[in-house]
């Protein structure tokens, strides 16, 4: 059968579009008339160094900070005005908080009720995020790959059709990072918008459609990952691009 899910309408393809945006925090300016845009169906791989606004950036796109100059919507809409925020929009931030106590299978029940998504979900987003397994474990004890699954599979909890990840390839092994590969790869296959955030260069020159690269705030290039590594005239790989791209802005 080749109807997607997402003609059945279980999800909208979302374009992600950050225009002239800036932040400060006091003194500092975490991000500075930054525009970029994220496409439906494929994977936007976000580079920049420590410290460059990546974070702040996704924050501001999850309606979690609010922006000084500028705007960031989904589908022309900022986040607040979605009319099923936690359906349209999952994330992994690295600030997620999950109780030690709670095993992880409650942790994700409690949060498919919080975001009223149907319970059979719960199994759904564990299965798909590999949790399944140690879904009766409790949050304390969980390895740091455990933890990065758990991450996910909240944000997948409402089934949505944009992912913003803020570093979900912290802390994976080789094993865990061919597995975020190939689930990524698959989400965006089906039409759903990814905006992945990350510092393993290597993997995302595998896993990247295109790339978004950040300086102190400041895009310094945005296109097709193979466009922009064309553009660096000899053959180069993401990590040198991003090195000369980069060079003193690390914070
Ligand atoms: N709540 C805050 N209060 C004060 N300064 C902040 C706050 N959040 C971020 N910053 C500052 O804004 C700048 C951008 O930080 P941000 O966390 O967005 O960068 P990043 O690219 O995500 O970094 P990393 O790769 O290290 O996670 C940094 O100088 C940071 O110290």
């Amino acid at each position: 059968m080749l109807l997607s899910l997402e003609l059945l309408g279980r999800w909208r393809r979302v374009r992600i579009d950050v225009d002239r945006v800036g932040k400060r925090y006091g003194g500092v300016r975490a991000v500075d008339e930054l525009s970029f845009a994220a496409r439906p169906g494929a994977i936007t791989g976000f580079l920049g160094p420590n410290g460059s606004g990546k974070s702040t950036t996704m924050r501001i796109i999850l309606g979690l900070a609010s922006p000084d100059t500028g705007s960031a919507t989904l589908d022309g809409r900022r986040y607040a005005e979605l009319d099923h925020p936690t359906r349209d929009v999952g994330a992994v931030l690295d600030t997620m908080r999950a109780h030690p106590a709670m095993t992880c299978r409650d942790h994700l029940r409690l949060h498919a009720r919080l975001g009223g998504h149907a319970p059979h979900r719960v199994d759904e987003a564990a299965e798909q995020s590999g949790v399944t397994a140690f879904a009766q474990r409790r949050v304390r004890t969980l390895s740091t790959g455990m933890r990065q699954r758990l991450a996910l599979a909240t944000a997948l909890l409402g089934d949505p059709g944009v992912l913003v990840l803020d570093e979900p390839a912290n802390g994976l092994d080789p094993h865990g990072l061919a597995w975020l590969r190939d689930l990524l790869t698959r989400l965006a296959a089906e039409g759903r918008t990814l905006l992945v955030s990350s510092h393993v260069l290597a993997e995302l020159e595998v896993l990247a459609d295109d790339v978004v690269i950040i300086a102190d705030g400041r895009l310094v290039a945005e296109g097709p990952l193979r466009e922009v590594l064309a553009a660096a005239g000899e053959p180069r790989s993401l990590e040198q691009v991003f090195l000369s791209l980069t060079e003193g802005a690390a914070r």
